[in-house]
C-alpha cells in the first residue's frame, strides 16, 4: 500500500511482527466509513474556516474533535509526534495529514529532491509525496504553490502555532520503537470538494508538481491520512509503520 521509499528495515522486524502489524492495520483500513472521513474533514475545515480570529487553529482542533497534536523530542529518533492534548477515543479515528508535494513516480523529476531526503512517502497509485519542509523540497513545493495560491504553504513552519491546518504533522511521525505496535496507519485520502466548499481547499496542505489535466479523473488533490489503530492517549507518542506494504500482496 504505502511506504517510505528509503526508510530502513531494522531487524527485530521479523515476519511475525510484520504479519502481526500488517493484519492490525488491514482491520482498521477495511472498517473505515470514506464518506464519513470526508464528512468528518469537511467538518473540520469548515470549523476552521468560519472560525473567528482569535482562536487558534489548534483550540479549535481541541474544541472539535478532543485533541491535538504536537512535534516533540521522540523516543527514537529527533523529533516524533505527540498527542499533547485530550484523547483518541476508538481505533479508525483521523489523526493526521500528510503535507508535501505530489510526484507521478518515473514522470516526475524527483531524483535531486530525493537526496537524503527521509520524508518520501509513496501511495499505491503511484503518486509520491514529498513532506520535507526544507531545502530544495521546500523551495518546489513553495514554487508549485504558486500555482494553488490559497492552499496551505503554513505547514511548512517549525512553529506548529502558524500552522492553519493543524493536522499538518504526518510527516513528523515516526517507525514503531521495538518494545512496542503502531498506533497510527497511513491512508491514502483525496481532498475533492464541490464547488460550493471550494474554500476549504485553503486547508489542503499538498500541491502537485506538475499541474496536469485529470480530466474525468479528477481525483482533486491526493494526499494520505493517519487513522488511529486504537484509543490513544495524552502523552502518547505516535507511532506508524514504514513497511506495513512492502510484505503486502502488492510488491512495488
Ligand atoms: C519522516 S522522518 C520522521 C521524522 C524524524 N524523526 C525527524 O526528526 O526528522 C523518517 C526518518 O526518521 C528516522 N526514524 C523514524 N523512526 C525511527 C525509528 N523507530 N528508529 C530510528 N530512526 C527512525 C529515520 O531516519 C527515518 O528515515
Amino acid at each position: 500500500m504505502l511506504k517510505y521509499l528509503f526508510g530502513r528495515r531494522s531487524s527485530y522486524l521479523n515476519t511475525e511482527t510484520i504479519d502481526k502489524v500488517q493484519s492490525l492495520c488491514r482491520s482498521i483500513e477495511d472498517e473505515i466509513d470514506r464518506s464519513n472521513l470526508h464528512r468528518e474533514i469537511v467538518q473540520l475545515f469548515d470549523r476552521l474556516l468560519k472560525s473567528h480570529s482569535n482562536k487558534s487553529p489548534r483550540s479549535i482542533l481541541q474544541e472539535h474533535m478532543n485533541f491535538s497534536i504536537n512535534k516533540g523530542l521522540s523516543q527514537t529518533h529527533s523529533q516524533g509526534v505527540f498527542l499533547d492534548y485530550g484523547q483518541i477515543n476508538k481505533a479508525g479515528q483521523l489523526v493526521a495529514i500528510y503535507p508535501g508535494t505530489i510526484y507521478r513516480r518515473h514522470i516526475d523529476p524527483l531524483l535531486l529532491p530525493s537526496i537524503r531526503n527521509r520524508f518520501l512517502l509513496a501511495r499505491k497509485d503511484a503518486l509520491i509525496i514529498d513532506g520535507r519542509d526544507r531545502g530544495l523540497s521546500r523551495s518546489i513545493y513553495l514554487s508549485c504553490h504558486a500555482r494553488y495560491p490559497s492552499y496551505d504553504k503554513t505547514w511548512l513552519s517549525q512553529d506548529v502555532f502558524l500552522h492553519k491546518n493543524p493536522l499538518t504533522l504526518g510527516h513528523y511521525i515516526n517507525h514503531f520503537p521495538s518494545d512496542g505496535l503502531p498506533n497510527v496507519t497511513y491512508h491514502e485520502f483525496d481532498f475533492n470538494f464541490n464547488d460550493n466548499a471550494y474554500d476549504l481547499y485553503r486547508f489542503v496542505p499538498n500541491v502537485r508538481y506538475t499541474d496536469t489535466d485529470m480530466g474525468d479523473n479528477d481525483k482533486g488533490m491526493p494526499s494520505v491520512v493517519l487513522i488511529s489503530l486504537r484509543p490513544i492517549k495524552q502523552g502518547e507518542e505516535l507511532f506508524s509503520c514504514y513497511l506495513n506494504i512492502i510484505q503486502g500482496n502488492e510488491k512495488s
